[in-house]
Order: C-alpha cells, then sequence, then structure tokens
C-alpha cells in the first residue's frame, strides 16, 4: 500500500458546560488527507487546497502533518518520505474543530499507510500535539470526537481518560457559522482562571445533568442541563447578536443552545431533524438581520468518526 485517502469530521466542542471535557461530531463538513511514499525522506507538504493560502506550508507546523512527524518519531521509523496533500473543508478559526479535524485525518491516514500499528485510541496523545500545534493547548474534546465519534466525555487529562456515552437516535445539531474568525488561542486567553464556588457548583449540576439527560434520552434534562455559567459569558461578547441568536434557536424549537468549541460558530441540539433545521433557519436569519452571513449545518450525531475513503 503506497496512498490513503482519510476523512475526518468537524466537531462541536464543550456542549454549553462541559469546557474541555465533552464534544461531539458532525457527519459534514470534514478535512480530506491524501497521503502517498515517496523516495526522498521527510514529510513535505504538496498542495493544500480550500484555505485561500492562509495554512502553514510547513509540516512543523500545520496539524495535519505535525502529528505525522510525533507519530513516526514514536514508532521510530525514517525509512521512507511521505507527501501530503490536505483538501481544508472548513473555515480556520471556526470553533468547528477545524484544526482537529487535519490532525485526525493526518494520523489515521498515516497509521492505516503503516498498517494500523495502534489503535484509535492510541492514536489520541498524537492527534492532541495537532491541537498544541494550532492553539497552544492539547485539548482532546475536538480530536477525540473526530477520531472515534459519538458524544465524548474526558474524565481526566493526566492521566488520559477518555469514553463515549450513547445519544438518543432522534437528537440532531444545529451548527451556524457566521463569517468571523475566532481563534481558539485568543478564546483560551481571555479565560478567567478563578471560578467562584457558586458557579462550580451549578456548571457541576449541569454537567452531571446532560450526561445522564443524553444517556436517558430525556430531552428535558439534556434542555434543562445546556447551560454554561462560567465559559458562555465571557466568550459570548466575542460573538455578535450571540444573545439574539441563541434566543431565536430556543424559541424556534431547539432544547439548547450555545457556543461551539471557541466560536464564532454557534450550535443548537434539538428533538428531530425539523426542530434542527427550524432553529437554524432562525438562527441564520438573525444574524442577517445585523448584516452577517452565515453557514448553516445540520447533522445527528456522527457516531463512527474518522474514516478511510481509499487505499
Ligand atoms: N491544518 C490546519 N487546519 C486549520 N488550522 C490550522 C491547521 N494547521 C495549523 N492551523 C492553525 O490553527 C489555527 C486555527 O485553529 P483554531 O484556532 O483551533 O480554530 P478552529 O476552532 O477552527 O479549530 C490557525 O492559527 C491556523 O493557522
Ligand atoms: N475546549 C476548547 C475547544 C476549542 O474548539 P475549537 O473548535 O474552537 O477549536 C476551547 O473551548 O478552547
Amino acid at each position: 500500500m503506497n496512498s490513503i485517502k482519510a476523512f475526518a469530521p468537524a466537531t462541536v466542542a464543550n456542549v454549553a458546560c462541559g469546557f474541555d471535557i465533552f464534544g461531539f461530531a458532525i457527519e459534514e463538513p470534514g478535512d480530506v488527507v491524501e497521503l502517498r511514499r515517496r523516495d526522498e525522506p521527510g514529510i513535505v507538504i504538496t498542495n493544500i487546497t480550500g484555505d485561500e493560502g492562509r495554512l502553514p506550508r510547513n509540516p512543523e507546523k500545520n496539524s495535519v502533518t505535525g502529528v505525522m512527524l510525533h507519530l513516526l518519531k514514536h514508532l521510530d521509523i525514517k525509512d521512507f518520505g511521505y507527501e501530503v496533500i490536505l483538501h481544508k473543508n472548513m473555515p480556520l478559526g471556526s470553533g468547528m474543530g477545524s484544526s482537529a479535524a487535519s490532525a485526525v485525518a493526518g494520523v489515521v491516514a498515516m497509521n492505516e499507510l503503516l498498517g494500523n500499528p495502534l489503535t484509535r485510541q492510541e492514536l489520541l496523545p498524537f492527534a492532541m500535539e495537532g491541537e498544541r500545534i494550532a492553539s497552544g493547548s492539547a485539548h482532546a474534546d475536538n480530536v477525540g470526537p473526530s477520531l472515534l465519534g459519538g458524544f465524548v466525555v474526558i474524565r481526566s487529562y493526566h492521566p488520559l481518560d477518555i469514553f463515549t456515552i450513547p445519544v438518543p437516535d432522534d437528537l440532531y445539531c444545529t451548527l451556524v457559522h457566521p463569517d468571523i474568525e475566532i481563534n481558539t488561542k485568543d478564546a483560551r486567553y481571555i479565560l478567567r482562571n478563578e471560578v467562584s464556588l457558586k458557579n462550580t457548583i451549578a456548571q457541576m449540576g449541569n454537567v452531571a445533568g446532560l450526561v445522564a439527560g443524553l444517556m436517558k434520552a430525556d430531552y428535558d434534562l439534556i434542555s434543562r442541563s445546556m447551560v454554561d455559567v462560567i465559559i458562555e459569558p465571557v466568550r459570548s461578547i466575542l460573538i455578535p447578536e450571540f444573545k439574539e441568536v441563541k434566543t431565536a434557536a430556543i424559541s424556534n424549537g431547539a432544547l439548547g443552545c450555545s457556543i461551539s468549541g471557541s466560536g464564532p460558530s454557534m450550535f443548537a441540539l434539538s428533538r428531530g431533524r425539523d426542530n434542527a433545521i427550524a432553529a437554524g433557519q432562525a438562527m441564520q436569519a438573525r444574524f442577517a438581520e445585523a448584516g452577517i452571513d452565515s453557514a448553516l449545518h445540520i447533522s445527528g450525531i456522527n457516531k463512527g468518526g474518522a474514516k478511510i475513503l481509499e487505499h
């Protein structure tokens, strides 16, 4: 086998109350990586489509190849060289796990080309290094679900303890990306380091409620638990019309609505596809009233995560 094509989906991280510990993947969009062996040693990025020339071509600085370098070093593989083409199918600084999708597609493609020496779970720390390259923080709430699929919970980072929980089949995600850019690095920098006991108690209740609501398919509990008293109040000031868009989603049938990842995308969860579409159209209309273009994605929860497209 000398060439591989892999796909890794966009993700919604945090899911309201679960900063750095909750995330799920959606079906589309996702990044696609083509990886080929070549005779000369080293990794080269030969082409990137869809980035308008903005992403680093230096393999150490791009999340798609940075993770491959970590994996090759770990496996002590020096015999071959590799060329990489990245099809960037989502905007940068989107809150849709853009850097993570590239990292996951990269690490999954390289592992497949090498005959799958590592399991998906074992690839996770390598994919997390892609997030360190992109934002300076190796969080797992985008790469985890993009790699594994499903609704992911990160119980602990040290040691890494990550698992997926079942979600109701009729749960749909609305993801609206307004035409604005926010870098995760900046959106992390503005967060406070101290959290009050009152807010910690409220957040813990919602985290427990959301996990239980998803596992029991209790839509009212899911709805009551999609509340973030710690991160959303700080970050929402970066998103124009945040309050109005959130209200539009909830008053048009969504169970809840919050920031996707570090923004500017906003997501909502709904019972049934029709409610997800109605919420999305209302969210877009509210952004449009403020003169902001947006893109809408409606999806169930992607249970499979990254996949190989071609050998
Ligand atoms: N393959 C990649 N895809 C997207 N962003 C990348 C990639 N490689 C490096 N980056 C850098 O990561 C940053 C975007 O990532 P991030 O701020 O986490 O946004 P997002 O929320 O869309 O993942 C940009 O500075 C970008 O240059
Ligand atoms: N938990 C992270 C998630 C960042 O997601 P992204 O899609 O904006 O990269 C954070 O909130 O900083």
